[in-house]
């Protein structure tokens, strides 16, 4: 089996929604895929009223083929601070033409105040490793656990994109969708992310440093999050860039263009280059005279996170059979 969905910007790609269908009849969600956790959960019939601002809900009640893992609960807090919990379902979930019968399927009777206000934002769809579920008393599997035994390949891609949608895709690997190899590089997933290890980086048409940078790719997290030493590097080749304690991250001059920022995978000397535009991350103020950096540091997080930034220039392979990450430019 194959599936698939599209994967849609909200502003500033701050993050990506896709169509998930849930349910007999189907209810359709849009969730925010995300491969820095491990917990599918939805807003619901549940969740608080005064919790909930727009969001479209899943209505267990109104799913011939729900059925409540009774005594299980979960409970999540993400390293942005934000937060939700609740009870759990079991039912069927798609993606595109991607089913799996029984999915955990975890509503959520009370969101943070960040998910709430995220009025597009009906869940999350948790693609990290197992060992992240939160439901208690047993871990419940992901969508791509659940999923791998009849795809395919044991493969998801990411492809998403600045500004206009892109894709996920479950079971196969578009040949349609990148240029040249797909780089592999091997996964520790002792802490349950997708976590490798980028030889190193180059600023603009400059020499490539070679520096070992260990972080996760997390397509939750919008940003590019880096040693601080890099994060130095790069914005001190930038007149006017700064950091600004007020906005807690470097800021620079939206003009001219800031320098491409390039990583390295692999040890064949192949790279991802991020187009400099795409450090542009979005405007402070009205005037659109300064940008935040989409390109910030990752201290006190223990590892860099591979976010929005960053994955938005690449085509990327989650292999689940190998446990190896692929990244190809597009
Ligand atoms: O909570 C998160 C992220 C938040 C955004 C969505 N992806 C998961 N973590 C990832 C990095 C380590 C700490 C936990």
């Amino acid at each position: 089996s194959t599936g698939g969905a599209v994967a849609t910007p909200e502003d500033h790609d701050v993050e990506y929604l896709t169509p998930v269908s849930i349910g007999t009849p189907e209810q359709i969600l849009n969730l925010d895929i995300d491969t820095g956790s491990s917990d599918l959960w939805v807003f619901s019939s549940e969740t608080s009223r005064s919790e909930v601002k727009g969001q479209t809900l899943y209505d267990p009640s109104n799913s011939s083929t729900a059925q409540k893992l009774e005594g299980y609960t979960w409970s999540i807090s993400y390293g942005d601070g934000s937060s939700s919990a609740g009870e759990v379902y079991l039912d069927t979930v798609s993606i595109g033409a991607l089913t799996v019968s029984s999915q955990a399927v975890e509503v959520a009777q009370k969101v943070s105040s960040e998910f709430t206000s995220d009025s597009n934002n009906d869940g999350l769809l948790g693609l990290g490793f197992g060992s992240l579920n939160t439901v208690q008393p047993n871990a419940q599997k992901t969508f791509f656990d659940n999923a791998m035994p009849a795809l395919d390949s044991p493969v998801f891609t990411a492809d998403l994109k600045a500004g206009i949608p892109g894709r996920y895709n479950f079971g196969y690997i578009d040949p349609n969708a990148y240029t040249g190899n797909i780089t592999y590089v091997s996964v520790d997933d002792s802490q349950g992310f997708w976590d490798w290890t980028s030889p190193g980086y180059a600023i603009g048409s400059g020499s490539f440093e070679n520096t070992t940078i260990k972080g996760i790719a997390d397509t939750g997290t919008s940003l590019l999050l880096l040693p601080s030493s890099v994060v130095s590097a790069y914005y001190g080749k930038i007149s006017g860039a700064k950091y600004d304690s007020t906005q807690a991250g470097y800021v620079l001059p939206c003009s001219p263009t800031p320098p491409d920022f390039a990583f390295g995978v692999g040890d064949d000397g192949a790279a991802i280059v991020l187009p400099g535009k795409y450090i542009n991350y979005a405007p402070t103020g009205s005037s659109g005279t300064t940008c935040f950096g989409g390109i910030q540091g990752d201290s006190g997080i223990g590892f860099a996170i591979f976010g929005d930034v960053a994955l938005k220039a690449a085509f990327v392979v989650f292999d689940g059979g190998s446990k190896t990450l692929g990244w190809a430019s597009k």
